[in-house]
C-alpha cells in the first residue's frame, strides 16, 4: 500500500532552487547530495526509502528542490542497481586501486558514473559536475585531475565498457552465492536482469477488475492484479483512488491472502503482521472477520488511514505479536513476517547493500520464533499462512521444512490448477515461490513480480 509515486527518472535538470543557497553552481548541490546519500547507503546500511522520505528523511535531501530530488533518487537507485559493474569499470580505469579510506571519493565516482553510463544526463555536465564537486570537499580535492580523467575516459569509452560488461552479475558476490544455490545459474541470472529496471505500479480492486482494467489502461495479471504502464502524475490522482476502488500492492504481494481461499465469510482471523493492511484488506474483502496487530505505531495508523479510505473495518491492536495471547483461538491466521525483503529488489535496489548474509540468518531465527506463536493462535485444524518477501530459502522453505519435521505444522498443500497463469510458481511441495524472473513483460507493460515466499500451513488436530 505504497501511495507515493516513486520514478527512477531523472527530472529535466533546472538551476537549484531556493533552500539549495550552498550550490555554487546549478546541479552542483543535487550531485553532492547524491554522493554523501550514497555513502550512508552503502557505509552505514541506512535504508534509501528513510533517507528519501519527504518528511523524515535526510536534510541533505529534503533541502533539495523538488527537480533536484527526482534527479538525485534517479542517481541514487541507478548507482544502486549498477553497482558492481560501475565498480568494475572504475576498476579497470585506474592504474593504482583507490586508497582504502577514500570513501568520499568512491562515492563521488560512482554517483558521477551512474550518470555518464545510465542516466539521461550530458555527460560534459556531469564530468564538469564531478570535478567541481572534488574541488569543493577538502577531502577529495587532491584527487580532482584523477577524477577529470578517469571520467573524461569513461565518457569517451562509454559503449566499449557498457558492453564488456553487459551480463556481468549485479549483485553483491554473497548474493549471487546464495542465489546461485537457491535457484540455480540461469533462474539466479535472469532475477539478476530484473533488477536493472524499475518494478511496475500493480493495483489491487475490489472488485469488477476487467472493468478497472480498462479504465486505467492496466494489464490484468493471471495473479488478478492490475499492473499499470508508466504512471505520469500522481496515483492518488487516477481514478478510483478517492474512492477507495483499488491500492497499491505488488501483484506477488496479494498472493498470500488468497491461500486462504476466495470465500471467508463467517472465519475469525488474526493478521499478525499487518500494516500497511494490503492484505489485512483482501482478508476483509473476502468477507472475513479481522484482527490486525503490529507494532509500530506509525505503521498501524497507516493501516488505519487506508482502510479509512477503503471503507473497511477491522479490529486493530498495536501489539508484539509475541506478547499476544488470546482466549477463543482463531480460525486462522496469515503471518506476514518482517523480513530481509530481497524479493523487492526492483523497487528497493538498496536492500543487498544494507542487509548481510549474518542478518539474513538472524531474521530466519526471528521468523521462525514468530512462526512458532501464529501456530499457537489458531484452533487445532486452524490454517496458518506464513508468507515474506525475500528470496532466500533460510527464511522460507527452509525455516518451514524444521517446523513441519518438527510436527507444530502440517502443510496444505496448493494444487498447480488452482493457480493457472502462475502453475510455475507453486512448489514441488506445494508453497509459492515467486521470483522477479516471473510473469514476461507484454504490450507495453513490464514483466516480473516480487520475490515472495508463502506456505499454507494447518496446526495438528
Ligand atoms: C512485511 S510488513 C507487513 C506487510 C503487510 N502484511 C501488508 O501486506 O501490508 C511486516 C510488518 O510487521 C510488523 N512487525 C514486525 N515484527 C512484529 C512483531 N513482533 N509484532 C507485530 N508486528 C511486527 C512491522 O511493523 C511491519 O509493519
Amino acid at each position: 500500500m505504497n501511495d507515493r509515486r516513486r520514478t527512477d527518472s531523472p527530472s529535466k535538470r533546472s538551476p537549484d532552487k531556493g533552500k539549495a543557497k550552498a550550490a555554487a553552481k546549478p546541479g552542483l548541490a543535487a550531485r553532492q547530495a547524491a554522493a554523501r546519500l550514497f555513502g550512508a547507503v552503502i557505509d552505514k546500511q541506512t535504508s534509501l526509502d528513510g533517507l528519501l522520505d519527504p518528511v523524515t528523511g535526510s536534510p541533505i535531501y529534503r533541502d533539495l528542490s523538488d527537480e533536484d530530488r527526482g534527479l538525485v533518487r534517479a542517481i541514487l537507485t541507478t548507482s544502486l542497481r549498477f553497482l558492481p559493474r560501475i565498480e568494475f569499470l572504475l576498476n579497470s580505469l585506474m592504474k593504482t586501486p583507490l586508497p582504502e579510506g577514500a570513501r568520499a571519493l568512491q562515492h563521488l565516482l560512482v554517483t558521477a558514473s551512474a550518470q555518464i553510463l545510465y542516466l539521461d544526463v550530458p555527460d560534459h555536465s556531469a564530468v564538469d559536475l564531478a570535478v567541481e564537486q572534488a574541488q569543493a570537499d577538502p577531502r577529495n580535492r587532491r584527487f580532482a585531475a584523477l577524477v577529470n580523467a578517469v571520467l573524461r575516459r569513461l565518457s569517451r569509452e562509454k559503449d566499449s565498457l557498457l558492453s564488456q560488461v553487459e551480463g556481468r552479475s549485479t549483485f553483491p558476490t554473497w548474493f549471487d552465492a546464495r542465489l546461485g544455490e537457491a535457484y540455480g545459474p540461469e533462474l539466479a541470472r535472469q532475477i539478476g536482469e530484473s533488477i536493472l529496471s524499475p518494478a511496475a505500479i500493480d493495483l489491487t480492486v475490489k472488485d469488477q477488475a476487467e472493468d478497472w482494467a480498462q479504465r486505467l489502461d492496466g494489464r490484468l495479471l493471471p495473479t488478478g492484479s492490475i499492473r499499470l504502464r508508466n504512471v505520469s502524475g500522481a496515483i492518488t490522482e487516477l481514478p478510483g483512488y478517492a474512492e477507495g476502488a483499488w491500492w497499491v500492492q505488488d501483484a506477488a504481494a496479494a498472493l498470500p491472502a488468497r491461500l486462504f481461499g476466495a470465500d471467508l465469510k463467517g472465519q475469525r482471523i488474526v493478521d499478525l503482521c499487518a500494516a500497511p493492511g494490503g492484505k489485512t484488506a483482501q482478508l476483509i474483502l473476502a468477507g472475513a472477520d479481522v484482527t490486525a496487530l503490529d507494532q509500530s505505531a506509525n505503521r498501524l495508523k497507516r493501516l488505519q488511514g487506508n482502510l479509512d479510505r477503503l471503507g473497511l473495518n477491522a479490529e486493530t491492536r498495536l501489539t508484539n505479536m509475541e506478547q499476544f495471547t488470546t482466549e477463543t483461538l482463531f480460525d486462522a491466521a496469515l503471518l506476514d513476517a518482517p523480513c530481509s525483503s530481497t524479493g523487492t529488489i526492483r523497487r528497493h535496489p538498496d536492500v543487498l547493500w544494507t542487509k548481510s548474509p549474518d542478518e539474513i540468518d538472524k531474521l530466519a531465527l526471528v521468523q521462525e520464533r514468530l512462526l512458532r506463536h501464529a501456530l499457537t493462535l489458531v484452533r487445532p485444524g486452524g490454517i496458518v499462512v506464513f508468507s515474506n518477501c525475500s528470496l532466500d530459502p533460510r527464511e522460507g522453505e527452509n525455516m518451514v521444512a524444521r517446523l513441519v519435521e518438527e510436527g507444530l505444522a502440517e502443510r496444505v498443500p496448493l494444487s498447480p490448477s488452482d493457480w493457472p497463469g502462475l502453475e510455475d510458481a507453486v512448489t514441488p511441495l506445494g508453497d509459492m515461490r515467486t521470483t522477479p524472473a516471473m510473469i514476461a513483460p507484454e504490450d507495453g507493460y513490464a514483466g516480473g513480480l516480487d520475490g515472495f515466499y508463502a506456505a499454507r500451513l494447518r496446526r495438528p488436530l
